[in-house]
């Protein structure tokens, strides 16, 4: 049985999906969404000198003085004048150094006496210590953030610095949950006998939830052709839809035809991948479908490899793919076959650990984990000490 790759299976999901509209919200509705075009500055940041210390305005070549000061600049303000020989201004945090001056002393190394200054201290090192120069941070017309840049809480205050007070975004994307298996029940019911509480809807709502995504969980559905060919009709005004369960090759495993029953094309179905075998992919008019594995791991590791990321490109993310970084391999690990696993692991300070629990099952051993070690196919055995690629779960 051929399989495909994981990184193929990434590209075609991503290439089933369109980025959604753009709006123009308010900054702080802007935060975590991504930039739909580049931000540019608005203004120069600092707009003129600005004092970073609190103390004086004096030219540099005049030290140690004395000076007479001749007035103050307030943050928000200015001295109003230039300065003129042997005169020094009062000056404070986020002020405009006044024309004439060139550094600021400190106060800690100033003495005064009424009007009269002196250096009390070793001053500044050089002309211009301790002044921001107009334009240190950017200048108008410099672009800020990157379209496609995700809007950071940095990024957010970036915008704001630079003249903007709404971002044009694309609108949160809209995914619905449809859970399947006559075994499930939802979570807090009573699941006597071989009942299940259902985790994998709340486990993808919450895995969504760090996206700017409206999640609608369209509950437990029966393992009947027709209950399920009806939920993929009654979801598909969502931008994704998203079931687990049911995609494997059991009599029961209905996904499949149910979403051709409902009229959706399928582009590929089964990957190279451990676990997440059974993945599928299709499309029902502009909806995209994608049916994960119902083993609670094998749903959030195809998750976080493959519907976040289809979540990040629709959202317009330049860079929609997990992050991988290198971490050296604590433990020993087995070589692999034809699929690429993903081994549950925590991080630490030493590397990465492979956790004892790799049943794709069991959740347990997924909620103690922070990493996922990647390990591509036909991979030989690895040894502590070697160094491996890792994504982050945490
Ligand atoms: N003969 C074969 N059997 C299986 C194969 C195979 O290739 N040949 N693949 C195995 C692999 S790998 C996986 S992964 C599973 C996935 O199968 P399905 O996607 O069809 O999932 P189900 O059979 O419906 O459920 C599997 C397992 O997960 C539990 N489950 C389902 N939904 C939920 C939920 N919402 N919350 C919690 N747990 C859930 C379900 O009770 C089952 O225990 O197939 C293998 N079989
Ligand atoms: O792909 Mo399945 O998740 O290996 O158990």
């Amino acid at each position: 049985m051929s399989l495909l790759p994981v990184a193929e299976a990434q590209a075609r999901i991503l290439a089933l999906g369109r980025p959604v509209s753009v709006e123009t919200v308010p900054l702080v509705a802007a935060a975590g969404r991504y930039a739909a075009e580049d931000v540019a500055a608005l203004r120069t940041q600092p707009a003129a000198d600005l004092s970073a210390m609190d103390g004086y305005a004096l030219r540099f070549a005049e030290l140690p003085g004395p000076f007479t000061v001749a007035g103050e600049s307030a943050a928000g303000g200015g001295l109003g004048r230039a300065l003129a020989p042997g005169e020094a201004a009062r000056i404070f945090t986020g002020a405009p150094v006044p024309a004439g001056a060139d550094v600021v002393l400190v106060q800690e190394e100033a003495a005064r006496d009424g009007d009269r200054l002196t250096l009390n201290g070793e001053g500044p090192p050089r002309p211009g210590a301790h002044i921001r120069m107009a334009g240190n941070d950017f200048a108008t017309g410099h672009v800020l953030i990157g379209a496609g840049a995700r809007l950071t809480p940095a990024r957010i205050g970036l915008a704001a610095v630079g003249g903007h007070g709404s971002l044009a975004v694309r609108r949160r994307v809209r995914v619905a949950l449809i859970s399947t298996g006559d075994e499930l029940v939802p979570p807090g019911a009573p699941a006597t006998g071989v009942l299940l509480p259902s985790s994998n809807a709340p486990m993808l709502a919450a895995l969504l939830g760090a996206l700017p995504v409206d999640v609608t969980d369209h509950g437990i559905v029966p393992d009947t052709l027709e209950a399920l060919t009806a939920a993929f009709i009654r979801a598909a005004d969502a931008d994704i839809v998203v079931t687990t369960g049911g995609a494997s090759v059991g009599d029961r495993d209905l996904v499949r035809p149910a979403l051709a029953a409902a009229g959706a094309t399928i582009d590929f179905w089964r990957i190279a991948m451990k676990p997440g075998k059974p993945l599928l992919a299709g499309s029902l008019g502009d909806t995209v479908m994608l049916g994960l594995p119902g083993n609670p791991v094998s749903a959030f590791v195809t998750a976080t490899l493959f519907l976040l990321p289809l979540v990040r490109a629709m959202l317009g993310a330049a860079l929609p793919l997990p992050v991988t970084t290198r971490a050296t391999l604590g433990g020993p690990l087995p070589p692999t076959g034809q699929r690429a696993e993903y081994v549950r692991a925590t991080t630490g300070p030493d590397g990465v650990t492979p956790l004892s629990q790799q049943d794709s099952a069991a959740l347990a051993g997924l909620a103690m984990a922070d990493a996922l070690i990647a390990r591509p196919p036909w991979a030989g055995a690895a040894a502590a000490g070697d160094r491996v690629e890792i994504v982050d779960i945490a």
